[in-house]
Parts: C-alpha cells; structure tokens; sequence
C-alpha cells in the first residue's frame, strides 16, 4: 500500500470524485452505517456545502431485518446525517427471507427500495460507497464463476436500475483512504460482522488480497485489469451493434418475423467469435423464457453452430434443419443458410 493509500480524502479530491454528479436535481446516498458509506455522506455532504448550488442529498438506510443491529445502525445514521443537515430515511425488508441464497435476495430487495426512495425523493442517482477494494474482489468473484470478458469488466462507475443510475463515486478510492479521512474528521462507523463471516465467499476472497498484493498483484493491479477489460467489452459491444447491421442489410431489407432472429449462416461464421457469441447471447436473451443464458452454454452452442456450417455447408444450405437446440428458453435452429432463434415452445423450455 503506498502513503497516498492511507492519506485522508482533501475537499478539492472530493470535488474531482462528484463532479459529474453537480447537476442532477436530486440525489440518494445509500448508507448502511459502515465505513465506506459513512465516509460516502461526510464527503458527499462537504462537496454540496462547497457549491452555491448543487442537487438535494437524502440519505437512505436499508434494514434488511437481518441483524439485531441495524436498527440501531441506522439510527446511529440517522444522527450523523442529521449533525451534517441531511435528511434521513429507513426501509425495511419486509414479508418472508429465503432459506437459500440470502445475500443475493437482500441485495435485489436493497436495490429496490433504494430505487423507490430515489424516486420518491426526486432524485436521478443512488450513490453507493464501492471502493477499489471491492472492485478487486468483484474482479476475483467474477474470475472463479468463469464470467467472460463483460463480467470481468466488474463494476462500472455508473450503471441504470428501474429508470435510476447507480453512481459509484468511491470505485477508485481505497477503503483505507476512506477510514483514514473519518479518523482525521473524528467520525466513528458501525463494524458489520458479516463482512468478515468466513461463511459467504466474498469475505474468503478478501483474505486473498493480501496474498496476492505480497506476489505483486495488488488492489490497482485487479482494478487496472477490469478497466482494461471493460475497455475490451465496450468495444466488442461496438463490433456486435456493426455485425448486426451488416447481417440485416446483407438481408436486403427483408422485415424479419416478429419474435424471431434470424441470421445468414454463411456471412455469421466469416465474424470473429467473440462478435458471433455476442449474437447469440443477445437473442437468446432477448427471445428466450429462462435468461440470461449461461456463457459456457452459448460458447458451446457457437461450437455446433461452427461446426455443422464447415463440415457440412451444403447441408446447412438446404431446408432440413440439421442443428436443433434449446437453451435458456430459446430455440435455436440451423437451416436453409440461415440461424433462427426464435421462443422455445412451452413443453421444450426446460431442455436448455
Ligand atoms: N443496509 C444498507 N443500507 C443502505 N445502503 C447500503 C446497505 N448495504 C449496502 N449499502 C450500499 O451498498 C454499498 C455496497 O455494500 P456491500 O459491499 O455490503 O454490498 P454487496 O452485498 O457486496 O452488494 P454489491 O453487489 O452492491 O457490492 C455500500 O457501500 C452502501 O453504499
């Protein structure tokens, strides 16, 4: 870790990490009480008092009804937002909590109150206190699950939820930049156990860094990788919107049928494979009923498709279907000279 990493966050650094954010009329800072998001109010609160005009900040707590805690967590938010003159609401998690797959249910549900009180308030942002530190342990999660290039980006600085952009102001900013400006402002902050429970994969993943940052892959190292990669993503993004394009024109105007895609099998292979996984992904999610498709499947799918086009060209030419298969929903066909995908029917949906 550098010096720079433990020094506190200065106003005029504050100002460069919200400038984009000055002329939203409203906006939602989620904060669980921690110490990122702690830090996230007392800085944010100091950015607006430094403008002669700027957007509304209301502070918005999530109590999942987990914790014994919380509520007074959220009171003790509650307290500090009030001292900074901000104003402060608690939501809570109602009706029943999944047996299974807990923290993903409780981070939907965050998600979506943090949404309505956006909306109630007016405001166009949430603002979430993501560091860089979680950037790298997002990058490392995604590594494992085996995401490809688009889930290896890991977060975005700014992403959209139900018509709301989710900021992420702090996503460069190391956790321990944010404890040490608390410490220096004298601010104290909730310890959340979770965060270390050896029990969720996330904070497993947390004791690697260290390791890994002893072997010379540090927190910038991961982070410095997902920007490249989501640079990589954007332009492949690109490429498939171009492809797209290229395959409707080269179907001279031909209205394709509603529900369907449908694309000329000989001019699809002569794309670069990851543009023809895009397609493929794109219209199975679009068009299929179990989305979003998993990215092995599709790659091995894009196998068969690639293989019966070479080894068999003047079959896949002719009416006959000689490729048929469902996947998360969709049903994907080779014939004719052309790959459709179109809804499964009902009885064949669970296939994929
Ligand atoms: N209970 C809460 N109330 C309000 N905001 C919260 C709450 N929990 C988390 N947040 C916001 O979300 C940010 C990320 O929190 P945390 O890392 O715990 O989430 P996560 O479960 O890992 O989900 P994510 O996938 O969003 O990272 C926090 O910095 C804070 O801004």
């Amino acid at each position: 870790m550098s010096d720079n990493d433990l020094s506190p966050i200065s106003t005029r650094e504050a100002r460069r990490l919200f400038a984009g954010l000055k002329s939203a009329p409203a906006l939602v800072l989620a904060v669980s009480g921690g110490p990122d998001s702690v830090a996230l109010m007392w800085l944010a609160a100091r950015w607006r008092r430094s403008l002669a005009r700027g957007p509304g900040l209301t502070v918005v707590t999530i109590d999942h009804g987990l914790r014994r805690e919380a509520a007074r967590e959220a009171r003790e938010v509650k307290r500090l937002a009030a001292e900074l003159g901000l104003p402060h609401r608690t939501l809570r998690w109602r009706g029943a909590k999944p047996k299974t797959g807990l923290p993903a249910a409780a981070r939907e549900a965050r998600y979506r109150l943090l949404a309505q009180a956006a909306r109630a308030a007016g405001a166009s942002h949430v603002l979430t206190a993501h560091t860089r530190d979680d950037q790298a342990e997002t990058l490392l999660m995604r590594l494992l699950r085996g995401s490809g290039l688009a889930g290896l980006s890991a977060m975005a600085p700014h992403s959209e939820r139900d018509g709301i952009v989710l900021a992420r102001p702090l996503l460069e900013v190391p956790k321990a930049q944010l404890i040490a400006t608390l410490k220096r402002a004298g601010i104290g902050f909730a310890d959340d156990p979770t965060n270390r429970d050896t029990a969720f994969t996330r904070p497993r993943l947390r004791a690697l860094l260290p390791l890994l940052a002893a072997e010379g892959g540090d927190a910038r190292t991961l982070v410095r990788l997902a920007a490249r990669l989501a640079r990589a993503n954007a332009a492949v993004e690109l490429l498939a919107d171009g492809a797209e394009r290229f395959l409707r024109l080269r179907d001279r105007g031909d209205a394709p049928q509603v529900g369907l895609r449908s694309f000329e099998a000989l001019a699809f292979a002569g794309l670069p494979e990851e543009v023809r996984l895009r397609l493929l992904l794109r219209a199975i999610n679009a068009l299929g009923h179990e989305g979003p498709a998993e990215l092995g499947k599709v790659e091995a799918l894009l196998a068969a498709l690639d293989q019966a086009i070479t080894t068999s060209p003047r079959a896949a030419a002719k009416g006959r279907a000689i490729l048929k298969q469902t996947l998360a929903g969709a049903l994907i066909s080779l014939a004719g000279g052309r790959i459709q995908i179109a809804p499964a029917p009902a009885r064949r949906r669970k296939g994929g």
